[in-house]
């Protein structure tokens, strides 16, 4: 199946009102959120990536300690594109809010 193209600077700021724990621009978007334990934070990741493999489509992910950052860019679009929005939009409803 074809990948979506990147988002124009219009669309993205656009989408992102629908997102609102994410920022970020035509680099990627970023989410950072914190988790109760390490091992809750390492149980996200796994979540996480489930989500990630169904799609093909994966994040970028750093943890510490507690604290996960996540960063959606669309790697062969050069840029954010549907599939960033709609792994947010999934990641969201993993996530505690
Ligand atoms: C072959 C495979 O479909 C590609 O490598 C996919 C896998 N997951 C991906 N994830 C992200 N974020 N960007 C990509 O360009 C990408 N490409």
């Amino acid at each position: 199946m074809p990948r979506p193209p990147r988002l124009s600077p219009d669309e993205l700021a656009a989408a992102l009102h629908g997102l609102p724990l994410w920022a970020g621009n035509g680099d990627g978007i970023r989410r950072t959120v914190e988790l109760p334990t390490f091992r809750d934070a390492v149980a996200a990741i796994v979540a996480i990536a489930d989500v990630a493999e169904e799609m093909d489509h994966h994040p970028d992910v750093d943890l510490r300690y507690r604290k996960l950052h996540l960063t959606l860019v669309s790697h062969s679009a050069g840029g954010v594109s549907e599939l960033d929005l709609e792994l947010a939009r999934r990641i969201d409803a993993l996530l505690p809010g």
